[in-house]
């Protein structure tokens, strides 16, 4: 059930924090996954703090049944304890990915959280959301929660989209609360739910393709070598969800790129992500986290041009010759979309602005 216009952004617990009427876009380039419970991941998180922009503590798959209770507690013990983790004044945001809804531990982690560390943990991402009903399960629980604590900020909300009723029911997931953050896809998961022929936690598959046509319809003809062009799995469901994001204000992220020896592939399907309109993706390895902070900020040279367009393009009407090229305010709107990400990106990232600021002025000869 939907909440009316006007009650929207009330809390939802006497004592809660106000919701944000708007998300803060915090630059989250690189979302990276540890176990808390595993004493050599989560040995590595003070060191990685300030190089990636989101540590997220994963309570979820990927931690055995019998770590669950260690892993809330790792990950309360990193909360409390890890300098310049969290917060709006941390070097890099603090996520958890909390049990699924239906399971025995979402309630105690919830529970245990929030008034442990909810003024560190910057975003709560749910797994498996079938709907609102979801989100509002989680809302309404976060706001209890939160005035007890004392909480002056609210804890924000990011679903998984990893089944089919999630993808369809994506617009309501998206408009059920003001603190909604983002969507990620989990494309193993989603596989799954959808019976899927893969076995992979996402990125492509070769059997997926399509082929060039016969030079004509004989035999010999169809037996011979064509090339073969493999797709993308994915398009749709990334597709689908950008546009969702986009009309609700929210960040949307490729999820996790299994293969880790591949770093070539996991660079393409993050490239393809972010072109599509994702912000950032989710790191299973480090070494993964380079690959998505180079993939998810723009390069020099893409900043370099859109910053000419901006130039030539003076007031923002009209439209005008470049290298060949015509550029209008459609064109201006993309580069302008290319320059703001470097403005944010260049804030946090010294190494970004320095490479950003030394782009000789529009106009200026080289
Ligand atoms: C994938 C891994 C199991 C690989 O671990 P390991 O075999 O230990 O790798 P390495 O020997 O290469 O590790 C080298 C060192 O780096 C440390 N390490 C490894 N991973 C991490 C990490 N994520 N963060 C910090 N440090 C890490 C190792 O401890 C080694 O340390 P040292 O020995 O001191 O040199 C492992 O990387 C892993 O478990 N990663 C996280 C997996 C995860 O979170 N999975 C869940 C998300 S995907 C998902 O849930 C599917 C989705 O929901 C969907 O439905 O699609
Ligand atoms: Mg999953």
């Amino acid at each position: 059930m939907s909440r009316s216009a006007k009650d929207f952004f009330r809390p939802l617990a006497v004592g809660a924090p106000l919701p944000v009427r708007e998300v803060p876009a915090r630059p989250s380039r690189a979302i990276h996954f540890f176990d808390p419970s595993n004493a050599k991941m989560a040995g590595k998180v003070p060191g990685m703090v300030g190089t990636v922009d989101v540590l997220l503590g994963n309570l979820e798959d990927a931690v055995k049944a019998d770590n669950k209770v260690a892993a809330r507690e790792g990950l309360v013990r990193i909360g409390q304890e890890t300098e310049g983790l969290g917060g709006p004044d941390g070097r890099s945001q603090l996520w958890t990915r909390v049990n699924a809804l239906d399971s025995p531990w979402a309630l105690d982690d919830l529970t245990t959280l929030v008034p442990a560390i909810g003024h560190k943990l910057d975003v709560v991402m749910v797994p498996k959301v079938e709907g609102a009903e979801d989100i509002h399960y989680v809302d309404r629980l976060l706001a209890q929660l939160e005035a007890k604590a004392g909480l002056d900020r609210p804890i924000l909300v990011h679903a998984i989209l990893e089944t089919a009723r999630g993808v369809a029911d994506i617009e309501e997931i998206c408009a059920a609360s003001p603190r909604m953050q983002g969507l990620s896809l989990g494309p193993a998961d989603l596989a799954a739910d959808r019976r899927m022929k893969t076995t992979r936690v996402g990125g492509g598959h070769p059997g997926y393709l399509v082929r060039q046509d016969p030079v004509d319809g004989s035999p010999e003809a169809i037996g011979a070598a064509r090339a073969t062009y493999q797709q993308d799995l994915w398009h749709y469901t990334i597709a689908r969800m950008v546009d969702a994001c986009a009309m609700h204000g929210l960040s949307p992220y490729y999820g996790p790129f299994g293969d880790i020896a591949d770093t070539v592939a996991c660079e393409d399907q993050f490239r393809n992500a972010f072109l599509l309109g994702c912000v950032g993706t989710w790191t299973l390895h480090p070494k993964q986290v380079d690959i998505a902070r180079r993939v998810f900020s723009p390069s020099v040279e893409d900043v370099a041009h859109a910053r000419r367009v901006v130039a030539a393009m003076g007031d923002g009407t009209g439209a005008v010759m470049l290298d060949g090229k015509m550029e209008d305010d459609a064109s201006l709107k993309q580069c302008l979309v290319m320059v703001d990400l470097a403005d944010q990106l260049g804030a946090i990232d010294p190494d970004l602005k320095a490479q950003y600021d030394a782009i000789p002025a529009a106009g200026a000869s080289a």
